[in-house]
């Protein structure tokens, strides 16, 4: 039996069940979301003389209880012990506390093994001995966790609060690195990230991706960090995101709605936005059906980007209908862009184009060669559109340099295929100027990236300079390092200028001026 009991002390549910279980009725979703409890205790009778199990522990969470207890019964029917529980307000720190296997009943009780789940389980007592002022616990409780999230809102600012979570069969110190990337993807959106979890199965889960255990855990690291979100890395199939986001109750987006986010945001030209719409609208139609607050977000949520709320309430077929615009409108400046193009091949001005992994500084290089004035910042996809500068060197000699999108593995398929008309312009191009972050921990596996993505695109024939920007950020045994797995790079520092005589010696000497073609 169960009695669902309000902060008045009032029963607010009466719940019978069977010898091993009662079953809880879903209950109206909770106040004012992520940061407050349910204002609702759970007190219980366990038959059988086991304490609080970890199906209690579940309860308590994914109910947002404000506690739950358990009391057992002899078997004349009387009260024996009485235990309970509550949620911590404390944010778990690092990702991976619980690997722990769900513990069977009489166990939580002993010693505090549930702190860093997030909760606590205190000690069983005979019934008549029970000395707890619940709603005094629970008051102290919100009053913490209301604390620690206006601590949190200062340090970061207001944007939205998210939990990152990785789930797959590679090993664990990769899957770090992705979430690293991710967490990078989150900051560039404006998403704070509140926590972070991980996990190595040898089979992900179809429907939902993670297991009860690590689902429980998810809920604790959102409910302490009041995240009302979760971003998964890697793309989630339409049911698994109806299925997480129904069994989580906050939005859910996976990596490639992530990107297309900031893509949104980033977009300024015509081209740049319909190519971005219609990437969201071919992601996003078949993730259509069902309710999934997601969408709030990926059709246009914050600040009316994207392609706008109203679009929600229309149907697959009008979608169809925008796409097929869209994309005769995409044929058209695609078009003219080629005229462009073509203009330049006749004049022979040859064409240099800057590519590289996102955020490696491409046209931060741009600006310093040409002294320009393009957006450059610390933000993932910055650029979306292909600006082209002239560049002059001695002897009337003159280039075009193109900036370009930034690659990142993984690229979604929806958004390759929207950015085709974007990427053609290194079709064109003589010489591909591979810029890298030598800076970055991942260096070496961006360059492999952006390799494979250019034979991907069948652009590897094009001749290429590898360039390593930011060599400023290295210390001596890190250039060395480099220089060595490297010998034809180009080391440079875009940021002030350094080394960027090297790269235009480089330029020059890899261009054939007499007939606008490279030297092969
Ligand atoms: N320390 C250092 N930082 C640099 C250097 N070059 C660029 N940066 C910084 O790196 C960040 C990204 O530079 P961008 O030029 O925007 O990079 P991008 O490759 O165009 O990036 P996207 O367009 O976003 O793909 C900016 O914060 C730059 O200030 C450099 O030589 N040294
Ligand atoms: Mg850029």
């Amino acid at each position: 039996m169960g009695l669902l009991i309000d902060r008045q002390g009032r029963a607010q549910l009466v719940i019978v069940g069977d010898t091993g279980a009662i079953y809880i009725p879903e209950l109206p979703r909770s106040r004012q979301g992520t940061a407050r409890l349910r204002g609702l205790r759970l007190v219980h009778t366990h038959l059988a003389d086991t304490l609080l199990s970890q199906e209690d522990m579940m309860d308590m969470l994914f109910l947002r209880l404000d506690s739950v207890g358990v009391l057992t019964v002899d078997e004349f029917g009387g009260p024996e012990r009485f235990q309970y529980a509550h949620l911590l307000p404390s944010v778990v720190s690092g990702a991976g506390a619980g690997e722990q296997e769900a513990e069977q009943g009489g166990r939580a009780a002993d010693g505090e093994e549930g702190e860093n789940k997030g909760y606590r389980v205190f000690p069983a007592v005979p019934w008549d001995r029970v000395d707890a002022d619940f709603n005094a616990l629970t008051e102290a409780l919100e009053d913490e966790m209301a604390r620690a999230l206006s601590d949190a809102r200062v340090a970061d600012g207001d944007g939205e609060r998210a939990v990152l979570v990785s789930v797959g069969t590679q090993p664990r110190s990769l899957q770090e690195l992705y979430l690293d990337e991710l967490q990078e993807l989150a900051r560039t959106a404006g998403i704070a990230v509140v926590g972070r979890i991980v996990q190595r199965v040898p089979q992900v889960n179809h429907k939902l991706i993670l297991g009860k255990g690590k689902l429980a855990e998810l809920e604790v690291l959102c409910l302490q960090g009041n995240a009302g979100m979760v971003v998964f890395d890697g793309e989630l199939a339409p049911a698994q995101l109806r299925n997480l986001t129904d069994a989580t109750e906050r939005k859910v987006l996976d990596r490639t709605q992530l990107i297309l986010d900031i893509f949104a945001q980033h977009a300024t030209s015509r081209a740049g936005k319909l190519q971005v719409e219609m990437a969201q609208l071919q992601y996003t139609m078949p993730r259509l059906v069902g309710k999934n607050r997601a969408m709030d977000r990926l059709m246009g949520g914050i600040g009316g980007r994207g392609p706008g709320e109203t679009k929600l309430e229309t149907d697959r077929r009008k979608i169809r209908d925008r796409i097929s615009r869209i994309k005769g409108e995409l044929e058209t400046l695609r078009r003219q862009r080629g005229y462009a193009r073509d203009r330049r091949a006749k004049a022979r001005v040859p064409v240099a184009a800057l590519v590289g992994y996102t955020n490696a500084g491409k046209s931060t290089t741009l600006n310093t060669l040409t002294h320009s004035d393009v957006l450059a910042e610390n933000k993932l996809f910055a650029t979306l559109d292909p600006t082209t500068r002239r560049l002059r060197f001695p002897q009337e000699r003159e280039l075009i340099l193109t900036d370009t999108v930034g690659f990142i593995r993984n690229l979604p398929k929806e958004l390759k295929e929207a950015f085709e008309a974007t990427l053609e312009e290194l079709e064109a191009a003589d010489l591909l100027i591979h810029v890298a972050d030598a800076g970055h921990p991942e260096v070496e596996r961006q360059i492999q990236a952006v390799e494979s993505i250019l034979t991907d695109m069948q652009l590897h024939e094009i001749p290429s300079v590898l360039v390593l920007n930011k060599w400023d950020m290295l210390d001596d045994e890190a250039r060395f390092a480099l220089r060595q797995a490297h010998p034809q790079a180009i080391c440079i520092c875009a940021r002030t200028g350094e080394g960027l005589d090297g790269l235009s010696a480089a330029i020059i000497s890899r261009i054939d001026w007499e007939r606008g073609m490279v030297v092969a």
